[in-house]
């Protein structure tokens, strides 16, 4: 199985190299446009995001499916707080397919940061005295005290998205 993957994040990479293990792929990281801002703000933007770094990384590759993985946050009816959530999209350039990872609540200092505008990983990385940590643990792994982490919670939305293209009961 070969795949394109939208993004140059070896967190990105690993998460669908490990998700889809069983399968032995070929995963090539193309460095493709989301298409949508660098902090995406709901969950439809962060749909979008996903679905154009699969569709793009695919028309740039001969693979067989293409791979998007997107980070945003957004509020949620019925749930208090903002949260970071995080979406997958595959596409084997006919289909479509979406799904996504686990939604954790953002500490209030840090909701206050993104209203004013600044983007989730540099904002972590100030609070935590980090370098890089969206490329590595991630929020979802400082947030939970190690419980998960980013390259587990997004391989959540790489196993959702990829689902209906591995079963026969979306066909
Ligand atoms: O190179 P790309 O693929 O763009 O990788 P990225 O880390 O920027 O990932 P996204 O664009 O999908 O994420 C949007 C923003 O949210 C941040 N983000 C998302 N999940 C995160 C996490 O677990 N920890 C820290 N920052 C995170 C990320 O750094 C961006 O500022
Ligand atoms: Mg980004």
């Amino acid at each position: 199985m070969k795949l394109a993957v939208g993004s140059t994040n070896p967190v990105k990479i690993d998460a669908v190299k490990r998700t889809l293990e069983r399968y032995e792929p070929t995963v090539i990281a193309v460095d493709v446009d989301s298409g949508v801002s660098e902090q995406p703000w709901s969950i439809e933007e962060t749909v979008t995001g996903a679905e154009n770094r699969a569709r793009r990384a695919l028309a740039a590759t001969e693979a067989d499916y293409g791979v998007g993985l997107e980070g945003g946050v957004a509020r949620h009816e019925g749930v208090p707080g903002l949260t970071l959530i995080m979406w997958g999209a595959v596409t084997d350039g006919d289909r479509i397919e979406r799904g996504s990872g686990p939604t954790l609540r953002l500490p209030d200092g840090v909701a206050e940061r993104l209203e004013a505008g600044a983007e989730l990983g540099p904002v972590m990385d100030d609070l935590l005295g980090t370098d890089g940590l969206a490329e590595s643990a991630g929020a979802a792994g400082a947030l939970t005290a190690g419980l998960t982490d980013r390259t587990r919670a997004l391989g959540k939305a790489v196993a959702c998205s990829f689902g209906p293209f591995l079963t026969e009961y979306y066909d």
